[in-house]
């Protein structure tokens, strides 16, 4: 078989990096070179980078070499600036490594790297877009930005509306609240998103070298990959460290890159000295930031249902603007534990965790159920209201909080902490269906499984 050299490129944010780092190191594993590729100052960020046989690194710089896109609050700017130095400075990177005596063979790219598909074509190498939300949400992203019958494939009109609930076979129907929020008309991000969307699924309808590979399994979301044809899918997830899945490779305990500073507190044993599934983890991932009236609701919420929680809340977050939330009481009376970083996987994995009060963020919602912890799902944007919708309605392994003018109060986290934790029937029955669909993520990536075959044959067709 021909050795392969895949370029994995991602920006740097964590959500975005864990998975596609993860797809490198299978890549690397099954026999392939892989180089992560990721912006200079992404790179700079990446401390105590995973070390494996066939695994490299290296960067591209986007013009923003001292600071991060995510800080910028120009992000137009920023997205035209990465696309024009992007093109040229990775056209240059796949020369060097050609000058070098390793040429690229494959590259791979996710969400917000759309003209990477464009340099692969120019260089006649063929590419995969690597869909690091859950498959659903690209279906509905297909329904509306193909060029055959599309809402939104023309290449100017990004406020019209589509008529919702748009319908797929098998699937509930999705509501203008169950779409992910970067493709709704006057949304914050659609003015990026909609053309950066829309570029996607253009450049894999135009290109017959191209793949899409997604972080999901075969059992999981077939009906949804079945919507798109013409196109070749392959389901490669879920990507985890090895060792809390395949268990192929024990060393690969952890994503391996974590851009937040982990808390010198002590929460493993804290989370050791407390009952099985007691606890209640909070985390709302690496990007959403809950405004003080949410925060408040959760921790009244939290108090009130007298269950011990570990909360993540990152630097910055408790302080500043949310004066008057009572962090402190909730340390000084060890009521819970609030941490600004954890290993999650490490603590999704502990015996003491009995439910997950998450933003639904892909990769949380993927751990989660690969770890059998339960969901409360509280969607902030982005794919996460998609996520949600599936996590209760289609794979029941958790509830939807019902908001009130955008805040999901202290009631309705104390009923769906209840259900989930308390002995009644619902519960009982979402945490059969969490077990089945854990062991079901974890038989598709082993030696075998759906997605280690999907991996094999997409690299061996090549
Ligand atoms: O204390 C923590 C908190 C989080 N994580 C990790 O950070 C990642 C967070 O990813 P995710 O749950 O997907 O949330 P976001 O960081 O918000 O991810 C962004 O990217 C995802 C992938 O595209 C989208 O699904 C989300 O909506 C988007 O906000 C996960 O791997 C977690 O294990 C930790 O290791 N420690």
């Amino acid at each position: 078989m021909k050795k392969h050299h895949f370029l994995v490129l991602s920006l740097p944010a964590q959500g975005h990096i864990n998975p596609t780092l993860q797809l490198a190191k299978n890549l690397a594993r099954a026999g392939a070179r892989a180089t992560f590729v990721t912006t200079v100052y992404g790179l700079k960020q990446m401390k105590n980078l995973p070390t494996q046989d066939g695994l490299f690194y290296s960067s591209f710089s986007d013009g923003y070499d001292d600071d991060t896109w995510i800080n910028s609050n120009k992000h137009n700017d920023y997205f035209n600036d990465l696309k024009k130095n992007g093109r040229k400075n990775l056209t240059n990177l796949i020369q060097k490594f050609s000058d070098e005596g390793h040429p690229v063979t494959f590259l791979v790219y996710t969400i917000l790297l759309p003209w990477v598909a464009v340099v692969a074509r120019e260089l006649h190498v063929p590419s995969a877009f690597l869909v690091i939300q859950c498959g659903t949400a690209f279906a509905i992203y297909h329904y509306l930005f193909n060029s055959t019958n599309g809402v939104y494939n023309s290449a100017s009109d990004i406020t019209v509306t589509p008529s919702y609930p748009i319908e797929f076979p098998e699937l509930p129907s999705f509501s203008f609240n169950d779409i992910p929020t970067i493709v709704l008309p006057n949304s914050p991000h659609s003015s990026i998103m909609i053309p950066i969307m829309r570029e996607h699924i253009q450049n894999l309808e135009n290109d017959p070298n191209s793949f899409v590979l997604v972080n999901s399994f075969d059992a999981l979301e077939e009906k949804s990959m079945r919507i798109i044809d013409k196109m070749r899918i392959f389901s490669v997830g879920p990507l985890v460290p090895s060792a809390f899945s395949d268990g192929n490779d024990p060393k690969d305990k952890s994503f391996g890159c974590e851009l937040f500073d982990k808390s010198g507190k002590n929460y493993h044993q804290w989370l050791d000295s407390k009952l099985e599934s007691s606890v209640v983890y909070v985390s709302f991932g690496s990007l959403a930031v809950l405004n003080r009236e949410q925060k408040e609701e959760i921790l009244r919420g939290l108090l009130e249902s007298e269950r011990p929680f570990l909360w993540v809340m990152r630097k910055g977050e408790e302080k500043g603007k949310n004066k008057n939330f009572e962090y402190d009481d909730v340390v000084n009376k060890n009521l819970g534990l609030i941490v600004p970083w954890c290993s999650q996987m490490e603590v999704l994995f502990h015996k003491s965790i009995g439910c997950f009060v998450t933003h639904c963020g892909w990769n949380s919602t993927l751990e989660s159920m690969v770890s059998g912890v339960p969901i409360v799902g509280c969607p902030q944007f982005s794919d996460q209201t998609t996520n949600a919708k599936m996590v209760e309605e289609v794979w029941g392994i958790g509830l939807r909080a019902k908001e009130v003018e955008g805040i999901v109060k202290r009631e309705e986290l104390k009923r769906c902490l209840e259900i989930l934790m308390g002995n009644g029937e619902k519960g009982e029955e979402i945490r059969r269906n969490v077990k089945k669909w854990s062991e079901l993520a974890v038989e598709a990536v082993k030696t075998g499984g759906s997605s280690h075959d999907n991996l094999k044959k997409f690299i061996g067709g090549l």
